[in-house]
């Protein structure tokens, strides 16, 4: 970590482990530079997609050979929303909650143009979800853990009622990965979806993850039908032939050098059990939301107070929360801010601690105590972040 900073924002954009600049080095002196056009057999980057796929899945709770890696996050959505749509062929709804992630929403509204008419994207408050998935919903999509609030959906319970009401389930693990145990063989869900730039600490732009349930995995279509998800792409046939199993889901070549980062970062998991993690991010969670309750009135808390239904982070509505957050980073505590009024703040215990937590709250005090964010260079509203 720099010098000075606390980061609570490695549900955003995780840090970079430490041995990741050495691998990629490795990998583009050792492999590129010398192997050239050869790597993709001898340094083993056509297979990258599934063995990366396979670190990944055991953290959650996924077996060998049902998670593959490849593209951005977005894309995988597509992918994973119309082969849902395409196993249930009578229905027409897909059913959403309004805290999703937008990009989500997105991407159902462009693939519900792209249909014949009747097609419909239902987004509901997260409260109503399972009420409304009723017996003409052909997929239900939702993100765990909500981007903004940290409220977590229960994923079984969920799966379950998508279930009884004859729908498919896709989950969007973008804020689980990582970040809380996730049981997806058993929550029994046929698609799960995820990034690995937060909490797996892939690095900007790291690849996205695709899991199937491994009964559904050789019919699933995959919607985008690149050659790399071709069963034999090196025949350069003519007629597409999806791959067997999860590999159906690569869609194009894979970007080798980001793949060997994630790789490298995945190594940090070797021997950590989620439930510790858990155990860690809660306990670092409760002292914050006790803490700034205690030392900063001016903020509301805005996750749920029950941690049982939150995920790894914590949220704080303030008015002036887009240059209250300015202010607090300008000061080496970086959480991110999201619109209309949401201080956010990511818990990862592997680099974060008790010590760190009280430092950055002695900083909010300062802030929001002397009114420091009132600053007019403070609501320019000219970061992305
Ligand atoms: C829940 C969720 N879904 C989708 C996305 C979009 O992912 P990407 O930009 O990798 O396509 C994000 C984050 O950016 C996210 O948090
Ligand atoms: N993926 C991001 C990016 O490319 C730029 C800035 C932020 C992001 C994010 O990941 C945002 C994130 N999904 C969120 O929870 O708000």
């Amino acid at each position: 970590m720099p010098e000075g900073v606390v980061y609570l924002d490695g549900n955003s954009l995780g840090p970079m482990p430490k041995s990741v600049p050495e691998r990629v080095a490795g990998v583009m002196t050792e492999e590129w530079a010398q192997m050239l056009i050869r790597g993709w057999n001898k340094a083993g980057w056509m297979s990258m997609p599934s063995e990366v796929g396979n670190a990944v899945g055991r953290l959650i709770g996924a077996a060998e050979g049902t998670v593959v890696m490849g593209d951005t996050l977005s894309v995988k959505v597509y992918q994973a929303l119309a082969a849902g749509l395409k196993m249930r062929p009578d229905r027409k709804v897909i059913l959403s909650d309004n805290g999703n992630f937008p990009s989500d929403l997105y991407i159902a509204e462009g693939l519900v143009g792209l249909l014949e008419q009747g097609y419909e994207l239902r987004t509901v408050d997260p409260e109503d979800v399972a009420e409304a998935i009723g017996e003409d919903v052909a997929v239900v999509m939702l993100t765990e853990v909500d981007y903004r609030t940290g409220r977590k959906h229960d994923m079984k319970t969920v799966t379950e009622l998508a279930h009884a009401a004859g729908a498919v389930m896709v989950w969007d693990l973008a804020h689980s990965a990582g970040a809380i145990p996730v049981d997806l063989a058993g929550s029994n869900c046929e698609f799960a979806v995820g990034c690995t730039y937060k909490y797996l600490n892939g690095g900007p732009g790291a690849p996205a993850f695709i899991y199937i349930r491994p009964d559904l995995a050789d019919e699933a279509e995959p919607a985008l039908s690149g050659w790399l998800g071709h069963a034999s792409p090196f025949d350069f046939d003519l007629n597409y032939k999806p791959a067997k199993g999860i590999e159906r889901m690569r869609v194009g070549t894979p970007p080798v050098l980001q793949m060997a980062a994630l790789e490298e970062a995945m190594k940090v998991w070797d021997g950590v059990d989620m439930t510790d993690v858990r155990q860690a991010s809660v306990a670092l969670q409760e002292q914050f939301i006790k803490e700034v309750e205690r030392d900063v009135p001016e903020l509301t808390l805005a996750s749920p107070r029950d941690a049982s239904i939150r995920g790894s982070q914590v949220s704080f509505r303030f008015e002036h929360g887009y240059a209250a957050m300015q202010a607090l980073i300008d000061r080496g505590v970086i959480g991110d801010f999201r619109a209309p009024d949401i201080m956010r703040f990511g818990f990862t215990p592997l680099y974060l601690d008790g010590a760190n937590v009280t430092a950055a709250v002695a900083v909010m005090k300062d802030v929001m105590g002397n009114n420091l964010w009132d600053n007019e260079a403070y609501k320019v509203k000219s970061r992305v972040t």
